[in-house]
């Protein structure tokens, strides 16, 4: 446990209508005692003053204490529910600092000690980052599914089957020189193994997916010069972030606004057009159109003739396209057949609806009756991949000892624990931690 007691504010910007300083440590029955003259009972909220150091009210708060264990970080903790006004949080806070081996928490810690106190594993405390900073409904519910334990209890039902595994090997080990080895037991492990690897694959699958959700569908939108790229991504954005002009090569630099589209995030990229060009600028920002497209879930390829010039975005670029006519209020003819998949304008607002539910067909099927499990971060992929190798060349290995196949899943079940942070994290902490604001 931490000797340190540690109090922030965890409501968030001031002033609001009510603010929560939260306290977590040893000393927050002492704490209570020297602001409010008394403990509260524990887990009621309780009306009482907040005493500054000459013990004048500062405020009247409702006061909560949760003696530990049986606490959100797993410490004593306490709260004080005071009002939201900056001078009221400052004068609360200089009565706190005046309280000897108290300090400012910092970003995330109390998370921190939550998970080091095993209130809550790696995944779900990253979890609780993520619903802290979701935006989109989608992302609220991943998060909050990862948050409340869904991918944890997952991983953890794999731990216990390699567990399993490893135990009867350990057993067919430690017996191989016996008679009466029942092989059939080692035969269902192994069908066991194949189907926790199956398992691994179809969620590893499911990665792009989570990624986008937590992330964001990366879509840039490209196309030659003029095509009206800028003039889209300031009707979707419903503000100037892009300037438009009729001059070719406005748009040098790569802007980017966030959209919730069908309640998923989708980060939309207006790019330089594309043209061979000597003028250096416009070089530079090609260059840097280059370098969105290579990154790209989606594009959105614009051209205002049926003519002009798009295929040299295939040479940087070969994932999904939606082929986008523009300037469809100043068509004098229908383009021929198969040179576009929608028509739009950002004068009459026509094909918009279109456009957007083809690009929402990009978006990954999670509804609320398939709130799914999924890895959501780099870090969970990696693993998961040493997993599945593991596990593989575990499988695989059936012409070599047993002794090298139980290592094989002794390595799976490593990076296994590594995910959940049971095992080598020290050095993980602090990046994880450091994504969380001050006070949660
Ligand atoms: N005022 C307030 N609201 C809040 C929080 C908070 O810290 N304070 N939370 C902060 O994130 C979230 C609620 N999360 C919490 C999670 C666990 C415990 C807790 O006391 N856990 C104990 C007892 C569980 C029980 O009685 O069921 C435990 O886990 O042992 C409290 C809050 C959202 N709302
Ligand atoms: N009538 C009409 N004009 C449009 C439409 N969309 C864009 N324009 C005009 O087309 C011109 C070019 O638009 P931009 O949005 O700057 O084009 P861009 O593709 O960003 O061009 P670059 O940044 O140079 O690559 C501007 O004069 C816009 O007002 C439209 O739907 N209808
Ligand atoms: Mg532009």
């Amino acid at each position: 446990m931490n000797d340190e007691t540690i109090y922030a504010l965890s409501s968030g910007g001031l002033p609001s209508g009510v603010a929560v300083i939260r306290i977590s440590g040893p000393q927050t029955q002492h704490v209570l005692d020297a602001l409010c003259g008394r403990m509260p009972e524990p887990r009621f909220a309780t009306l009482l003053p907040i005493r500054n150091r000459n013990g004048e009210a500062l405020d009247r708060g409702l006061v909560l204490y949760f003696p530990g264990p049986a606490s959100f970080t797993g410490e004593d903790t306490a709260e004080l529910q005071i009002h939201g006004g900056r001078a009221t949080v400052r004068a609360a806070f200089s009565a706190l600092d005046a309280i000897p081996g108290l300090r400012a928490a910092e970003a995330g810690e109390f998370s921190r000690r939550a998970f080091l106190n095993g209130k809550m594993d790696l995944v779900a405390v990253e979890g609780l980052a993520d619903l802290v900073a979701a935006d989109t409904e989608m992302q609220r519910r991943l998060a909050a599914e990862q948050a409340s334990g869904g991918l944890s209890r997952l991983y953890e039902s794999w731990a216990k089957r390699l567990t399993h595994a490893r135990a009867m090997i350990e057993a067919e080990l430690d017996f191989a020189d016996e008679e009466d080895v029942p092989g059939s037991v080692a035969e269902t492990i192994w069908d066991d193994m194949r189907l926790l690897h199956q398992d691994v694959v179809n969620h590893i699958s499911s990665a792009q997916a989570g990624e986008i959700v937590r992330d964001g569908l990366r879509v840039v939108i490209a196309g030659p010069p003029n095509a009206g790229k800028s003039s889209l991504i300031n009707y979707l954005a419903k503000r100037d972030v892009a300037i438009v002009t009729d001059v070719p090569g406005t748009t040098r630099d790569v802007l980017h606004v966030d959209l919730d589209l069908y309640g998923f995030a989708v980060r939309l990229y207006d790019t330089a057009g594309l043209r061979d060009t000597e003028d250096l600028v416009e070089r530079e920002g090609i260059r840097r159109t280059h370098l969105s497209l290579a990154e790209a879930h989606l594009v959105l390829l614009l051209r205002d003739r049926p003519d002009a010039e798009i295929d040299s975005v295939k040479s940087v670029y070969t994932g999904p396209v939606i082929r986008v006519g523009t300037k469809v209020d100043r068509q004098e003819s229908a383009w021929p057949a198969g040179t576009a998949d929608v028509m739009i304008s950002v004068e009459t607002g026509a094909g918009i609806p279109e456009l957007l539910a083809r690009i929402g067909a990009y978006l990954p099927d999670i509804s609320a009756a398939n709130a799914q499990a999924l890895p959501t971060r780099k870090r969970h992929f990696d693993n998961l991949r040493v997993v599945e190798d593991n596990l593989g060349q575990a499988i695989d290995a059936a012409h070599v000892g047993l002794d090298i196949r139980a290592e094989f899943l002794r390595r799976a079940a490593h990076a296994l624990g590594r995910i959940a942070g049971r095992v080598d994290v020290e050095n993980l902490l602090d990046v994880i931690f450091s994504e969380f604001c001050i006070g949660k």
